[in-house]
């Protein structure tokens, strides 16, 4: 079973929130085990590093600037790593200095998955912006989904909530404390049993936290069409990235084949041939993000309906999109 770790990348000005939010997701994490990459342990904290103790493999890279610091190969070995079976992760982090390039980072990552970390998958350029002094340079343009934080430190966010929904493809989450849910980042592992009565994990006492604030408003749209879908309809569809998704997963039929496992990050979007025990008459979708459209979603799923009467479609501009299978052989 081809297993990829989703590789979450967290930019964002000095102060923005990037430690707060990286802390959040370890302390919330609630079964999944996350890795961390940090350049810098001293902004991340303590109670991650004990969280990490738990559950996590915390890793610095030498230098000050993520981008600076390693060519490609210093963050490829390092996910190659950490995204290996044998780290037994299911969502690694990586904590960009407020100094780093987010687009560069984008590259560097998207090399290291293509390349040495072949069990890596990219899963998402988060973008965290402090409510305060809002995004002067623009970055959120590339985000995959914006975290608006500190919202708790101005009168009204909505002015800025607004600006940012105008200029970002992806969600926008307006949150306190980086309080992001994993389970919007990757699907929480159902292999792991709870752990037994009496035995609390670290997970379960942080959690008991009284009066921390709770996750933000996410939403987890499913959509399930009996009828197959055309490939370029489809495949346009998902580049386009519907309104509010942040990623979506699911099991999709074209005309004249087997079903494909279809999972998307913004617009990076991977398929590959659904294990055979999988079966769909048309579609099955589930898409995650903030204020979602269940009616319009729907709609566009059946503007993606192949023509009945019309000859089997190409599969080539899904095909485009698989991923290659040598984590299989692993
Ligand atoms: N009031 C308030 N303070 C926050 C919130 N989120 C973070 N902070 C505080 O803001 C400061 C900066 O947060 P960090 O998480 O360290 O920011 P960062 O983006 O990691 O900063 P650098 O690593 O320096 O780039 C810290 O003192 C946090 O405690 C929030 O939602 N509300």
């Amino acid at each position: 079973m081809p297993r990829r770790v989703p590789v979450v990348l967290v930019a964002g000005q000095l102060g923005a929130g990037k430690s707060t939010l990286v802390n959040h997701l370890l302390r919330r994490a609630d079964g999944v085990r996350i890795g961390v990459v940090v350049n810098d342990f001293g902004a991340v904290g303590i109670d991650a590093m004990l969280v990490a103790g738990q559950a996590s493999a915390v890793t610095s890279l030498a230098d000050g600037c993520l981008c600076c610091t390693t060519d490609a190969n210093g963050l490829a070995d390092l996910l190659a790593v950490l995204t290996a079976p044998s780290a037994r992760l299911d969502l690694v982090v990586v904590e960009a200095s407020g100094l780093a390039e987010p687009r560069e980072l984008v590259r560097l990552l998207l090399d290291a998955v293509a390349g040495e970390a072949r069990h890596a998958a990219y899963g998402g350029l988060v973008v965290v912006v402090d409510a305060v002094r809002g995004e002067p340079d623009g970055v959120v343009r590339l985000a995959d989904l914006v975290v608006l934080n500190q919202v708790d430190r101005v009168d009204d966010p909505a002015p800025l909530l607004a600006a940012l929904r105008a200029i970002a493809p992806g969600p926008v989450l307006p949150v306190v404390r980086g309080a992001v849910d994993p389970a919007m980042l990757v699907d929480p592992p159902a292999r792991r049993a709870p752990p037994r009565s009496g035995q609390l994990s670290f997970d379960v006492l942080l959690r008991e936290d009284a009066h921390e604030h709770a996750h933000a408003a996410w939403d987890s749209v499913a959509v399930e069409r009996a009828v197959p879908l055309d490939p370029a309809r489809f495949a346009a569809f998902l580049e386009a990235g519907p309104a509010g998704v942040f990623r979506a997963k699911g099991v999709v039929r074209f005309p004249g084949a087997a079903p494909f496992v279809v999972q998307t990050v913004g617009t990076a979007i991977r398929v590959r041939p659904a294990p055979r025990s999988v079966d769909v008459a048309g579609a099955r979708m589930v898409f995650l993000g903030v204020g979602l459209d269940a009616a319009g979603l729907e709609s566009a799923l059946d503007a993606c309906a192949a023509d009945p009467a019309a000859d089997e479609p190409s599969l080539l501009p899904v095909l485009r999109y698989e991923e290659s299978d040598r984590v299989d052989a692993v």
